[in-house]
Formats: structure tokens, sequence, C-alpha cells
């Protein structure tokens, strides 16, 4: 299988503290992949050197076969990676729709549509966008509304809404279910799953054990900066480095 991302021996330091250290794995095209690891294990870290918010200190980082590390955020969205934020980034005081409008106005800003046709077609194209990602999340009704009249619950599908706007290859979901209930995390399994099984490549950093246990084909795991499983969820949870790194700390 050909791999879509490729993390090659990275390593991320902040002066002596090595918070993520040689790490080298991959996603295939189609794949819907867990991140997990303690507190401080370095996950966000990662998707932060995925994502061009952090730069590498060494290793390298490959999308589509093209090396993406040094490049600036916004560039490396428009090769194809779409994100979501931990501590959720809404503008409150938008309209959902407009919320979701961002991440294709972000992406289609130099297209080759928005060239040719101009400014109507690039309109479209956007809100055309805007729509069908909104009823992927289930908040076209709430199109109208203020982003500050959502429930903590719908903002965080309008973030996704908003990654999804972009046509990512690959979504990286940081923490989706921190906050939500048992039922609204349910909820969220099985839309991540659906996502998946209509063909989005995922990779979902989560503390929740239990959502990437059920939903992940394979989960990768960090301690203390280090990969220390690589594998399937039946594998990963009877591992013994893995037990190890989890015993008295909160899985
Ligand atoms: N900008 C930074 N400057 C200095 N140290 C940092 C910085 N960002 C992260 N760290 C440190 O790097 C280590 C890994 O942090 P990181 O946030 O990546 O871990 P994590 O696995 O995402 O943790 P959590 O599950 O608590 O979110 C931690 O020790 C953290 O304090």
């Amino acid at each position: 299988m050909t791999a879509l991302l490729e993390i090659r021996a990275v390593s991320r330091r902040f002066g002596g503290l090595v918070a993520v250290d040689d790490v080298s794995t991959s996603v295939a095209e189609g794949e819907l992949v867990g991140l997990i690891g303690p507190n401080g294990a370095g996950k966000t870290t990662l998707f932060n050197l995925i994502c061009g918010f952090t730069p590498l200190s060494s290793g390298e980082v490959r999308f589509a076969g093209t090396r993406i590390d040094g490049l600036p955020p916004w560039r490396i969205a428009r090769a194809g990676i779409g994100r979501t934020f931990q501590n959720l980034r809404v503008f409150p005081n938008m309209t959902v729709f407009d919320n979701v409008s961002i991440g294709a106005i972000g992406v289609l800003g130099t297209s080759a549509p928005a060239a040719l046709f101009g400014g109507r077609a690039r309109a479209r194209a956007v809100s055309e966008r805007a729509w069908a990602a909104l009823e992927a999340v289930g908040l076209a009704d709430q199109a109208g509304a203020l982003a500050a009249n959502l429930s903590y619950g719908q903002r965080k599908y309008l973030e996704i809404a908003r990654a999804l706007a972009m046509h990512p290859r690959l979504l990286i979901l940081d923490e989706p279910a921190a906050g939500l209930n048992d039922n609204e995390t349910r909820s969220l399994a099985d839309f991540i799953r659906r996502l998946h099984a209509e063909g989005t490549t995922v990779m979902l950093v989560e503390h929740d054990m239990t959502l990437v246990m059920s939903i992940c084909q394979r989960v990768v795991v960090l301690a203390s900066g280090r990969k220390i499983a690589d594998a399937p969820p039946a594998a990963v949870k009877s591992d013994a480095a893995v037990l190890e790194a989890y015993l008295g700390t909160e899985a």
C-alpha cells in the first residue's frame, strides 16, 4: 500500500526536552489511524509538526510523495491536509455558514477555477463546499445561526465541517471527543466511521481509549516522545510496553 503521509525519523526538541523523538510511521490512503499516549507523550507536537505549526528539529514529512516539512501551514492545508484543533477555533460572532466557508476559501484562493472563471465561480465553489460539509455533519439547518449559539458538541462538528470543506485527502482530528458525554462520543464514533467508510483518510489523536480502539484500524502509541507501538487495536491493547506506559496514568 502506498503511503499518503510518511513521517520519517522525526524529532522535535524544546531546549533540553525531546518532545518527539525519532518517530517514523505512515498513513495509507483510506486508512483510519489513531494516535494515543499518556499526557505529555508528544501527540499534539507530532500533529503540529505534520501540519507545519511547529518546525522539525530533524527528520522529514512527506505527503503524497512530496516533502512538506518546512512549508507554512496554509501550503500544507492546500496540499490536502485538513485538521481540527484541541481547543476549538470557532469564530463565535460569525455565522455557522461563514465559519465553514473559511475552510473552502483557504484552499480555493488561487485554484484553477478561480483563475479561469474569476470571483463568481469561486464564490459558488466555496458555497457548494460549505453546504456539503454542513450537510455531512448535520448542521445545515443551523447555517444562518451565530456560531456562539451552538452547543459545545455542535461547535466540535462545526470545526470538522470547516476541515471537510477543504476536501482534504487526509483529515487530522485533534481530540474530537474531549468534553463530550458518552452519548455524544458514541455519535461521534458513528460519524467518524461513516466518514471513513465514504473514503476519507483519517488520523485521530484521542484520549478516549474506547473510541480509538473501537474505530481505528491501526493505533500508534507514543510515550515520552518515542513510538512504542504501531499495530492494530487488539495487539496494542495487550502490548507490554503500552501497558507499562499507561500504568498508573489515566488512560
Ligand atoms: N512550545 C513548547 N515549548 C516547550 N515545551 C513544549 C512545547 N510544546 C510542547 N512541549 C512539551 O513537549 C512535551 C509533549 O507535549 P505534547 O503537548 O505534544 O504532548 P501530548 O501527548 O499532546 O499531551 P496531552 O495529551 O497532555 O495533550 C510536553 O512535555 C510538553 O510540555
